[in-house]
């Protein structure tokens, strides 16, 4: 592990130096300028007492910060979370430690304010896992041709379609997501604030697209909304004629079927023949209700980086789809309090778990990066073993503990932050 230059040091920010926290940020990026709009809401957002900026002698050459968030486990529980973000160095300053001693700090901080998790998105994958990240949820964009696929309109409420602003249906739309946050693992809850992201929709960061637009699905006698969908069109054509592009933001729904129909609407708009959408879960219905799965054309990426911070809480707050008592035997490099054998137990769903320390034979043997990555329930442990991940000391102790971290929802982080 590196250990940071002499002339490197790591602070808190003052509230002062954010403008040229952030440039060195924008640097560190590649040099491009956010949107104004854009980087105003950064502003709003950033967690000043969270960010941490990295010193050659007294000039700032590199930062990191987190948000305080509360993220859905398997289980159903919302629980704390630093949400690690905004990490650059200079590009004049880089292997020399700079981000170690960030990251040795921040997670010191994270530890200290009694957050069990860190998560976060990385700008390239390889960075984080030497600091006990492991890479916990995906996600499946794709793209369909309009014309080509029916969708299957299962049973359900009956829906008036409506257009709206998507800032005048904003407080609507976020209730309603609110209530889907603890069904799905790796979800946010919103913080005051983070809803304007969504309907952000910077004129500069459009690319051609039409502004934004909202489309309602209500229940037509009460009014009350059923589901939405935020998209934008980008005009095209070709020798054969119209040929826009829809982008599709999101799309969230209380009833399959009101998912359904809010799709078939996406697939069916005039004077488009491509629609196209950058994340949804790995398990999205839609996969299941088109006609034609093969016109689905996927791109899976990866989501989600989880490293537990304090590993027996982290392991005590989520919840277990079967009956399980392992000992873990848990190596960490980079946060050695959480190195060694930890019997965790559980009587499954709904009745809470227990993780102590225990001098007892070790069943399974793993690194908490793969705690991390089968924390949410998107990597099994059994397919962790499989790639030699996670070693099996006793027999049967891999189905019963790997039955019990899964989760029939696949997670998800509908945004980046
Ligand atoms: C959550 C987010 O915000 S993700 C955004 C991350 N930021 C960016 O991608 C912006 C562009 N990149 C950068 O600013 C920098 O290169 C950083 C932050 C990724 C790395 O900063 P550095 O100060 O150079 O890292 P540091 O010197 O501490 O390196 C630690 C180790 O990580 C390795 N490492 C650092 N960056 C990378 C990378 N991009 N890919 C693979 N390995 C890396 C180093 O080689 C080093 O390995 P070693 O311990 O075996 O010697």
């Amino acid at each position: 592990m590196t250990s940071h230059h002499p002339d490197l040091s790591v602070r808190p920010l003052a509230a002062e130096e954010w403008d040229g926290w952030f440039r060195v940020l924008e640097l560190a990026f590649g040099g491009s300028e956010e949107e104004p709009q854009q980087r105003e809401l950064w502003r709003e957002l950033t967690e000043v007492d969270r960010a941490l900026v990295v010193c050659d002698g007294d000039r700032p050459v590199g930062g990191c910060s987190a948000y305080s968030f509360r993220m859905a486990v398997p289980g159903g529980a919302v629980l704390p979370v630093a949400g690690v973000t905004m990490v650059g160095v200079l590009p004049t300053h880089r292997r020399r430690g700079a981000l170690t001693a960030l990251m040795r700090r921040q997670l010191d901080d994270v530890r200290g304010r009694g957050e069990a998790l860190a998560v976060l998105t990385a700008s390239e994958p390889p960075i984080y896992g030497r600091f006990g990240y492991g890479h916990a949820t995906s996600r499946l964009g794709f793209t369909l041709p309009r014309g080509r696929v029916a969708v299957h309109q299962p049973a359900g409420p009956e829906v008036r379609l409506r257009l709206a602003d998507p800032r005048e249906a904003l407080p609507a739309c976020e209730e309603l997501y609110a209530g889907l946050v603890p069904l799905r693992p790796g979800m946010l809850e919103r913080r005051p604030g983070w809803e304007a992201l969504a309907v952000l929709d910077a004129p500069g960061g459009r690319g051609g697209h039409s502004p934004q637009m909202c489309v309602l699905a209500e229940d037509p006698a009460g009014g009350r909304l059923l589901g939405y969908a935020r998209y934008a069109i980008r005009p095209d054509s070709d020798d054969a004629g119209p040929a826009g592009v829809v982008r599709v933001d999101d799309v969230e729904a209380t009833h399959p079927a009101v998912y359904a129909r809010l799709w078939a609407y996406l697939l069916d708009l005039d004077l488009t023949s491509t629609v196209t959408v950058r994340t949804r879960p790995v398990d999205d219905p839609l996969v299941h209700l088109v006609s034609d799965p093969r016109r689905i054309v996927p791109k899976q990426r990866d989501g989600l980086f989880v490293r537990l911070v304090e590993v027996a809480a982290a392991l005590e707050q989520r919840g277990y789809a079967t009956p399980l008592d392992v000992v873990l035997e848990v190596t960490d490099g980079f946060c050695p309090w959480n190195a060694g054998r930890w019997r965790l137990s559980s009587a499954g769903p709904g009745a809470g778990a227990s993780c102590v320390w225990t001098d007892s034979a070790a069943d399974l043997r793993l690194d908490v990066r793969e705690l991390g990555a089968a924390y949410l329930g998107g990597s099994t442990l059994a397919a962790l073993a499989r790639a030699g991940l996670v070693e099996e000391v006793r027999e049967g102790a891999l189905a019963e503990a790997s039955r019990a971290f899964a989760s029939d929802v696949a997670p998800w982080l509908p945004h980046g932050f």
